[in-house]
């Protein structure tokens, strides 16, 4: 390599190196359109001196709903004084005491002492400032399905959105948000929150290739130097984020590679520097999914990865040819295998063109990925 292409010791790679934290809130938020107009449509009302509405935000995780949520607060922290919306991680933040603690913190910009404040105290302070302001208030509740777990959901929607009862205060809207997609948050609530809780399901699928692709690229053009991720690399970081179903596995795999390259001393990110950090964060993710395959499930999983590295014919039929050389299986017990890749998320069976149930079978991870996590017995059990 040229001297030149190389980094000096004290170079980087990162532009702004924030961009690739989680906690990174960015200005243009992609593909959430229809979800933000939903919220903004709820939220509305207080603009007007009525009550905000309230929803419920479900969608697995990494789809988008806190940056929805954060990124319209901070839009109308910046456009009103009439709506004061406070977000609560109940992660963190699950008894009524720590909830309206942050919500006292956000009218007032500072803490309540932490001792010796009861309650009511809170709501009182809580209800005079939006009573002086003249204000409405939305609370965010994230990770409100911890709030379930700790048989705490019920007492806090009450407890906020009845506030307006004793102290004067308009109606409160809540914005609970849920990554568990087994739980109904709207029906976890009892008969006295029902009468109150009136939610929107506002829904959030996984991003496509496509989305992941496009909202990569924001952030690779905010948070690194021009040409530090070559297009290809980008294209198929997008694709092992989008199968993944987590735009975080994307950000995460950006960071990780440019990482590798710095530390090399290069100025541009190699197809070494991805397979690399797919190695360290997808490679947990396929041993969990390899976990509990059978030793035949196994041998032919890594049979596929060895045709797909040669680039081989991926038809089922002539997977099963080349297969049965080196494997005891008929072909029902071959498909039986193959049927279990698929349901492990290791394989996708694409359907052709052909007759009968002749299928494409198609590796969703790296082949050598495959071939050296299969290529050991499972230990889970
Ligand atoms: N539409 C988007 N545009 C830009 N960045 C996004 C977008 N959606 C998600 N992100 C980024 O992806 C990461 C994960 O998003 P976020 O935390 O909002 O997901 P989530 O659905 O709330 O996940 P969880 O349920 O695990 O909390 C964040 O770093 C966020 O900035």
């Amino acid at each position: 390599m040229r001297p030149g292409n190389l980094l000096r010791y004290d170079q980087t790679l990162f532009r702004d190196p924030e961009v690739f934290e989680f906690t990174f809130v960015p200005e243009l938020l992609h593909h959430r359109d229809a979800q933000v107009r939903e919220l903004a449509c709820l939220l509305r009302p207080a603009l007007r001196g009525a009550g905000p509405g309230s929803a419920v935000l479900r969608g697995p995780p990494g789809t988008g709903k806190t940056t929805t949520v954060r990124r319209l607060f901070a839009d109308i922290e910046d456009a009103t004084k009439k709506l004061v919306p406070v977000y609560v991680n109940c992660q963190y933040d699950r008894t009524p005491l720590a909830v309206y603690r942050c919500i006292f913190e956000r009218l007032s910009g500072y803490a309540p002492p932490s001792t010796g404040r009861h309650l009511d105290d809170l709501k009182r302070g809580i209800a005079v400032r939006l009573r002086n302001e003249d204000a409405g208030l939305v609370v965010c509740l994230d990770d409100a399905n911890y709030l379930a777990a700790a048989g705490r959901l019920n007492t806090l929607l009450y407890q906020i959105l009845r506030l307006y009862e004793k102290w004067d205060v308009r109606k409160a809207g809540v914005l609970a948000v849920s990554s568990d997609l087994t739980l109904n948050l709207a029906a976890e609530v009892d008969e006295r929150v029902r009468s109150v809780f009136h939610p929107t399901e506002v829904n959030f699928l996984p991003y496509t290739k496509a989305e992941v692709r496009e909202i990569l690229a924001e952030r690779i053009r905010q948070g690194l130097y021009p040409g530090v991720m070559p297009p290809p690399l980008l294209d198929r970081i997008a694709g092992i984020a989008a199968e993944e179903r987590d735009i975080r596995v994307g950000i995460d795999l950006v960071r990780l590679a440019v990482l590798r390259a710095e530390e090399d001393g290069r100025r541009r990110v190699d197809p070494v520097d991805v397979t690399g950090a797919v190695r360290a964060i997808v490679a947990p993710v396929l041993r969990t999914r390899a976990a509990g395959l059978s030793e035949g499930e196994r041998a032919l999983a890594c049979r596929i990865a060895e045709r797909s590295r040669e680039g081989a014919d991926m038809t089922s039929g002539a997977v099963f040819e080349a297969a049965k050389e080196y494997l005891p299986v008929g072909k029902t017990t071959y498909h039986e295998h193959l049927k279990r890749l698929a349901e492990a998320g290791i394989v996708d069976l694409v359907p052709g063109t052909g007759r009968g149930r002749e299928r494409e079978v198609v590796l969703r991870y790296d082949p050598d990925e495959v071939a050296a996590v299969c290529a050991r017995p499972d230990r889970s059990g």
